[in-house]
């Protein structure tokens, strides 16, 4: 399966087009707006989630409630768009018009994409860079993780994502909840944080950053249940789907570092306290003692739970602006200030939940091809039977 999408931040909408999904699947608005409000939701977000009320019109693809087999293509609209539209606007720029209108952003915000896209595509206004490089996109990536969360859902497969740490404030989770336990918890959190205590202290954090003028980062976890055994591969470095995973928490605008299982703890233990210990019984045939490799060796799923976390560094627009230089002057100024969120990690935890789920559903549909639905199904539940009777 494969997705683009298109869309700038302030401009009229944000669209993705889907191809891969197998014909007969059921998928419905609903089911794509439910993800996008779970994304607009958390505490630290700036004045623009209020402005926007994030719903998908299906574009095409779909018909009385499911899949085609063709494209499917899902459009947001931007509500903020109308603010913007002499500003955004897409025709030539009239020079009657107010300067306001024609006036360029020339001082890049340090950690934001500004400098380094004006350079490459050699735009003297950065307004051409941060429209397409701002987080809104994620709108639609959401969209299109919504449809394979649904694909993973009829297959058994159930995904959650949770806040393990925000502005150093950790989560003190000793025994994990079910992951529909998980699930519940989250949508009731300010933070999407399993723990009352630090979500308290996490709300405060990102109040005092606010206050400050400043932004803060966080951890967030992805614990995706029910996979097959055996999805991926060894074979080649290109079908590795913890390698897959990596790359697709990586490619959420801010996110710094991806773990799978106890990822980095592991340089510090000895072997004995990082493989998982395989065992065997007729109902499930084989699992594992523990899950510390978070459900992946050689590149292949075990069957255990799939457990990503994700880093996000802080939001990268200050109310107190970092020092930068105005590309126009060459003059040290302090940087431009855009609206902005203060933290984005509760949101970001949905945003990575759904790249996650975009991987494992690719990886399912490439694996147990069927143009149908009913067949995918079908050899899913054909390799579970094989893989327990093995
Ligand atoms: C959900 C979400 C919301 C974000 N909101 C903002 C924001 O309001 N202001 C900002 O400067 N960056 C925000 N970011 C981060 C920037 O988009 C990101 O830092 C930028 O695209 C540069 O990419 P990089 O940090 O991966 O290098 C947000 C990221 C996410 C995932
Ligand atoms: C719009 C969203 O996030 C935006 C991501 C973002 C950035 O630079 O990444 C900057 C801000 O944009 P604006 O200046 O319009 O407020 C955020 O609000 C969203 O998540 O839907």
């Amino acid at each position: 399966m494969r997705y683009l999408t298109s869309g700038e931040s302030h401009g009229p909408k944000l669209i993705t087009i889907i191809e891969g999904l197998p014909a007969g699947m059921p998928l419905t608005a609903e089911d794509i707006n439910e993800q996008l409000a779970r994304r607009q939701k958390g505490h630290g977000r700036g004045r623009r989630m209020q402005i926007e009320t994030d719903t998908a019109e299906i574009g095409g693809g779909i018909r009385h409630g499911q899949t085609l087999g063709s494209p499917v293509s899902l459009i947001v609209e931007n509500n903020d768009w109308k603010h913007w539209t002499k500003v955004m606007g897409q025709g030539p720029i009239d020079e009657e018009e107010s300067s306001e209108i024609k006036r360029k952003i020339s001082r890049p915000r340090p950690g934001h994409a500004d400098l380094n896209g004006a350079i490459k595509y050699g735009h003297r206004d950065m307004r051409n860079v941060l429209e397409r490089s701002s987080a809104r996109e994620t709108t639609v990536r959401v969209a299109a993780g919504a449809a394979a969360k649904k694909l993973l859902s009829l297959l058994g497969i159930k995904i959650a994502s949770h806040v393990l740490e925000i502005g150093g404030v950790k989560a003190d989770i000793q025994e994990y909840p079910s992951i529909d336990k998980i699930i519940e918890l989250t949508e009731q959190s300010p933070v999407r944080c399993l723990d009352p205590v630090a979500e308290k202290k996490m709300m405060q954090a990102i109040d005092d950053a606010k206050t400050n003028g400043d932004s803060i980062g966080g951890i967030v976890e992805v614990i995706a249940e029910g996979m097959p055994v055996g999805v991926g591969s060894y074979v080649h470095y290109d079908r590795k789907l913890d390698a897959k995973l990596a790359g697709a928490i990586m490619s959420i605008n801010a996110f710094k570092g991806v773990e799978i299982g106890i990822g980095f703890e592991a340089a510090s233990k000895p072997g004995s306290e990082v493989h998982d210990e395989i065992i065997w019984d007729s109902i499930h045939g084989y699992t594992r003692k523990t899950n510390r490799l978070g459900g992946f060796e050689g590149g292949m799923t075990t069957g255990m739970p799939v457990i990503v976390k994700g880093v996000m560094k802080p939001i990268p627009t200050l109310y107190k602006p970092l020092n930068s230089v105005d590309i126009e002057t060459k003059e040290p100024f302090a940087a431009s200030i855009e609206r902005s969120d203060s933290c984005a990690v509760p949101a970001a935890a949905v945003v990575a939940e759904s790249a996650v789920a975009w991987e494992l559903a690719s990886a399912i549909v490439d694996q147990f091809y069927s143009d149908r639905f009913e067949g995918l199904l079908e050899n899913v539940e054909k390799h579970r039977q094989y893989a327990r009777e093995f």
